[in-house]
């Protein structure tokens, strides 16, 4: 049996939500800016790598996520499972900013729950998923891991817990996200944080969530777009990507009001309000922001539907 699975790319604390707040996305050309994976039942496990990024990956194939992702799997069920050879087609460049590890991790707990008929039940499968995410990333969070397998924009309610509720979101908006090439480990960019922040500070970042959730349930643009603004993560994280003021200057000259980093950088996002913003902003983006070969802007919308398989449209619309 042979089975093509895919995972869309995220983008992590949508600027005001650090940890909490995800969004998938789904570039508009109809390519797969996300993991594609493809499990074949065979004698001996195996592992084959293709796809863009496929450069950036460890050299040892064991430390790679799939790899993990299969072992942990593996552990978690109590019937004996036939081994699987996997070809991973790379599509997110690692350390980017897009949930590359999230994708990876998706699609493969992902494709093996529903390759053996789904085993683990959901909660289970997100609190794999975000075990193994944290052991990436430094801490774990379900800020990649809750849209890349769910879809649309997620809020997860608890802090390291795997619950989460999908938020509305203005549908006419696109994403435009910009990486150029260079590597931030996650890791490291969590780093730069500090371990506490003033209370003034927690009580900004409180209204600022709040106010981007409600004027979504309003379909509220102005205010949704007002209340972008990152007061925990961007202030410490600025210096890394020190590209960020200038091209947020340029942006909103051509009035584009919102440009922030994507998870942990340097990948950048911008929301734009019709096809001409978006326009404006790759080429921008496209001009000052790509600085090696494997640079890349894609313009997006929302990705509704999260890890798929790719042969049945019937697994699309499962219970997750
Ligand atoms: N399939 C995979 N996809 C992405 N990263 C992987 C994979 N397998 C192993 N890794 C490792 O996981 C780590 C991911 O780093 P991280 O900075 O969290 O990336 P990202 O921000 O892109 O998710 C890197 O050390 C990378 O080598
Ligand atoms: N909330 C995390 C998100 C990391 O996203 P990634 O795509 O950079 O892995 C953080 O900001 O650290």
């Amino acid at each position: 049996m042979k089975r093509h699975y895919y995972a869309p790319a995220s983008v992590g604390n949508v600027s005001v939500g650090f940890d909490i707040l995800g969004l998938a996305l789904a570039p508009e050309d109809g390519s797969h800016l996300g993991d594609v994976l493809t499990l074949t039942t065979a004698t001996t496990t195996s592992l084959t790598l293709t796809g863009r990024y496929r450069h950036q990956l460890p050299d040892a194939l064991d430390d790679n996520l799939v790899l993990q992702c299969w072992h942990a799997f593996r552990e978690r069920v109590p019937t004996a499972l036939p081994e699987l050879s996997f070809e991973l087609s790379k599509n997110l460049p690692v350390g980017s900013g897009l949930g590359s590890s999230a994708c990876s991790i998706v699609v493969t707990c992902y494709a093996l729950n529903d390759f053996f008929g789904h085993p683990l039940a959901p909660e289970r499968l997100m609190k794999l998923m975000g075990q193994l995410e944290g052991a990436m990333s430094g801490a774990p969070h379900y800020d990649n891991v809750a849209p890349s397998y769910f879809g649309g924009l997620q809020l997860l309610l608890a802090n390291q817990q795997a619950t989460q509720v999908r938020l509305p979101w203005l549908d006419h908006w696109r994403v435009v996200v910009s990486y150029p090439g260079t590597v931030i480990r996650t890791a490291d960019a969590r780093r730069v944080l500090p371990k506490q922040v003033p209370m003034t500070t927690a009580s900004e970042a409180a209204a600022h969530l709040a106010g981007f959730i409600s004027a979504l349930y309003q379909g509220d643009e102005a205010l949704a777009l007002n209340s972008l603004t990152d007061v925990l993560a961007e202030p410490y994280r600025q210096s890394l990507i020190p590209d960020l003021l200038p091209l947020r200057a340029q942006a909103q000259q051509q009035g584009i009001q919102h440009l922030g980093i994507s998870g942990a950088g340097p990948t950048l996002f911008a929301i734009c309000r019709n096809a001409e913003e978006a326009q404006t902003m790759q080429h921008l983006f496209a001009t000052q922001y790509h600085h090696t070969e494997d640079a890349m802007t894609h313009i997006c919308r929302i990705d509704t539907q999260g890890a798929r398989c790719l042969d049945s449209q019937d697994n699309q619309h499962e219970t997750r």
